[in-house]
């Protein structure tokens, strides 16, 4: 299988490249950046081996890259519609990274993101593997989740699929290690800003609210909208996402416990601790997994759920390649059965 990668001097693109160089099926054949056009992947990523005789190549001849069988892009928003309507229609699969093809609703994109999409006709998929797995198979367009989005959503969807909290009350606090934010330079990720640190960001309005309001929305058949509030940690990977909502009345803790399970036993990279199970980032470390337990608070009748996972694999580059796998009819687990690490 032909892949290509767009943007792989970021972070995701690297991930990308750490992991595909496990993956028995994947021939990187392109990769692209801008800024360092001509320059050897090893120069810049050397702790990575198997692409030593990669260059960098531009995308501005996006052409040359019909011959992949799938594109992966990790470009900032707004950058990928290009490349995917100019790829897709050269029989080129994409799954990209970022957010331009997660909304089905390109005016909730456009509200949020402020820029226009120009390629509302993509028929896209959203990329949240485990709960759309059957579309992923038929896609040729993927919107990989967000970071957030992935550890908040599964964290919260069985509570939702199965009708047992109140779906007003429902509040996300999350918790991101700085690699979440990028490669580039800013003044908000610079080392002394950072470390010994700890800030809540964007309140009451980050652009991953309408992603989790989305999937939500659809499992439960009806509008969902909810508090989501972002935190910057000094460590370099990992998201920790703890959710509360106030349970229906009459809901059991056996039906919380039964809710997690029959959603997903039989799911590989779902890891259930269980009822008082405390999930860590330590322990999904550079890998594909998301572990949840959660707590019943009898006190105050709420369910709170803690998710964690890797941001840079299960929250983008792994959970990309799982949609590979399923796009390609692949054993879903190929190239992504490495442990965390820890400690
Ligand atoms: N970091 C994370 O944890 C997650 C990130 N994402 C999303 O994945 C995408 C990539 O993120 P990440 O890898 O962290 O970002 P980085 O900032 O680390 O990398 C961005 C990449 O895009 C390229 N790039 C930057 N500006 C432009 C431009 N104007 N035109 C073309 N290429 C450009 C850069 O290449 P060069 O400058 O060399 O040309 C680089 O390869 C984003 O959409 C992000 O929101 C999603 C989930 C998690
Ligand atoms: C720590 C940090 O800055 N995280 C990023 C989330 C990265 C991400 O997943 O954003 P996309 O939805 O654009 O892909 C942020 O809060 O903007």
């Amino acid at each position: 299988m032909k892949v290509s990668i767009i943007g792989a001097t970021g972070y995701t693109g690297e991930e990308l490249l750490r992991i595909l160089a496990n993956h028995p099926q994947a021939e990187i054949v392109h990769i692209t950046s801008e800024s360092q056009t001509g320059t050897a992947i090893q120069s810049i990523y050397p702790h990575i081996t198997g692409f030593y005789d990669k260059t960098l190549e531009s995308m501005k001849d996006l052409d040359k890259l019909a011959d992949s069988d799938v594109a992966f892009i990790a470009l900032p928003h707004g950058h990928a519609m290009e490349a995917g309507k100019r790829l897709s229609a050269q029989g080129v699969k994409i799954i990209d990274l970022g957010a331009d093809y997660r909304f089905r609703d390109v005016g909730v994109y456009e509200q949020w993101y402020k820029v226009p999409h120009t390629h509302p006709e993509a028929n896209a998929v959203y990329g949240l593997t485990e709960l759309n797995r059957d579309a992923v198979k038929e896609a040729t367009i993927v919107g990989n989740p967000g970071c957030y989005t992935t550890a908040s959503i599964l964290a919260l969807a069985p509570l939702v699929s199965c009708q047992l909290i109140e779906l007003h009350t429902i509040i996300v606090d999350a918790k991101s290690g700085v690699s979440g934010a990028g490669r580039s330079l800013s003044l908000g990720s610079h080392f002394t800003e950072v470390f010994e640190n700890l800030k809540a960001y964007n309140i009451a309005g980050h652009r991953h609210t309408p992603e989790i309001e989305q999937a939500l929305s659809l499992l439960a058949g009806e509008p969902v909208i909810l508090s989501f509030t972002p935190h910057l940690v000094p460590m370099a990977r990992g998201i920790l996402s703890t959710c509360y909502a106030s349970l229906k009345a009459g809901v059991t803790a056996s039906q919380v416990d039964e809710a997690f399970q029959s959603l997903y036993q039989e799911e590989y990279f779902i890891r259930l601790l269980g009822r008082g199970g405390y999930p860590s980032t330590k322990q999904t470390r550079g890998s594909n997994f998301c572990d949840l337990g959660w707590h019943i608070d009898s006190r105050t009748n709420r369910v709170i759920v803690v998710s964690a996972i890797d941001n840079l694999v299960k929250g983008a580059a792994g959970q990309a390649v799982q949609n590979l796998n399923v796009m390609f009819g692949l054993e879903e687990r190929t190239g992504l059965e490495q442990a965390p690490l820890y400690p």
